[in-house]
């Protein structure tokens, strides 16, 4: 305990402000950061809470290493969203109504900017702990799509799912999306910010010397003028529980 306190105590109070060139330019402040996040889990929680099932669990399936930063983030918030409306009769049974489980799986597709095939390096999701249940998957960025698309894939074998379960029960979430990808092969239910095709690092994403992923913040890699396309904060591309959630096959407009 005293320890503890003396340890705070010696925190130093100076923050030195993050240089622009060091990481790249800035691109999203840690402000922006955290208000989208929060934006992205109430709309989250109202989907998962309007299920007809809602006291389910749904299983947080954070992809590794990119998306652990953004899931530590999202998954409490989730977790302890109130009702949509405090002033809805029902909103004590809408509250916490479904439960958190987190679960990982470790994915790798590129090495430093090098794209390749996405290899599932570890996972502790099991035929036990996943059949039937909900899942969402959390990833830093949606880039090609491929890593989300090769993960999709790693449930369906394990659980021996058909493409209708894929539907019902699988939903994906990523902090950036870049929908001008040429070769992309999935959109996300929900994304944070559009961003043009510059490598990007930071909150979660590797740089190109892998020295960036902790930062709060996120910055373009590759030191050129790049833009952030108009916020589209929390969006679901279709709200209907049975009907296909996402068209995968096809290119985003
Ligand atoms: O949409 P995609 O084109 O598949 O790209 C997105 C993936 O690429 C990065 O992972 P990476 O392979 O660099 O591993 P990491 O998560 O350990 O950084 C990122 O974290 C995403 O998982
Ligand atoms: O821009 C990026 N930065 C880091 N990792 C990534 N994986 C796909 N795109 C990116």
């Amino acid at each position: 305990m005293i320890q503890e306190l003396s340890i705070i105590n010696s925190t130093p109070k100076i923050r030195r402000p993050l240089k622009q060139g060091r990481f790249g330019n800035p691109l999203l402040s840690r402000k922006q950061v955290e208000r989208c996040v929060e934006l992205l889990a109430e709309s989250i929680s109202n989907y998962y809470c309007s299920m007809a099932n809602g006291g389910d669990d749904v299983v947080f399936l954070t992809v590794m290493h990119g998306g652990k930063t953004f899931s530590s983030d999202l998954a409490p918030l989730c977790a302890s969203q109130p009702a949509p409306s405090l002033k809805d009769p029902g909103y004590r049974s809408w509250y916490a109504s479904y439960r958190v489980v987190d679960r990982y799986i470790d994915i790798k597709s590129y090495d430093g900017q090098i794209r390749g095939e996405p290899v599932v390096m570890a996972s502790d999701l099991t035929r036990e702990n996943l059949a039937g249940k909900r899942v969402l998957l959390i990833d830093d960025i949606c880039e090609t799509g491929n890593t989300i698309v090769e993960t999709i894939q790693f449930i369906r074998k394990l659980c021996r799912y058909s493409q209708q379960d894929i539907d019902r029960l699988v939903r994906t979430v990523t902090f950036l999306w870049k929908p001008e990808c040429p070769s992309q092969s999935l959109r996300p239910d929900w994304y944070g910010y559009r961003t043009s095709m510059h490598f990007l690092s930071g909150y979660g994403m590797d740089s190109k010397d892998g020295s960036c992923r902790q930062l709060p913040a996120i910055f373009i890699d590759d030191n050129r003028q790049s833009m952030v396309k108009k916020p589209s904060w929390a969006f679901r591309f279709d709200q209907s529980e049975t009907g296909s959630p996402i068209n995968r096959s096809q290119k985003p407009r």
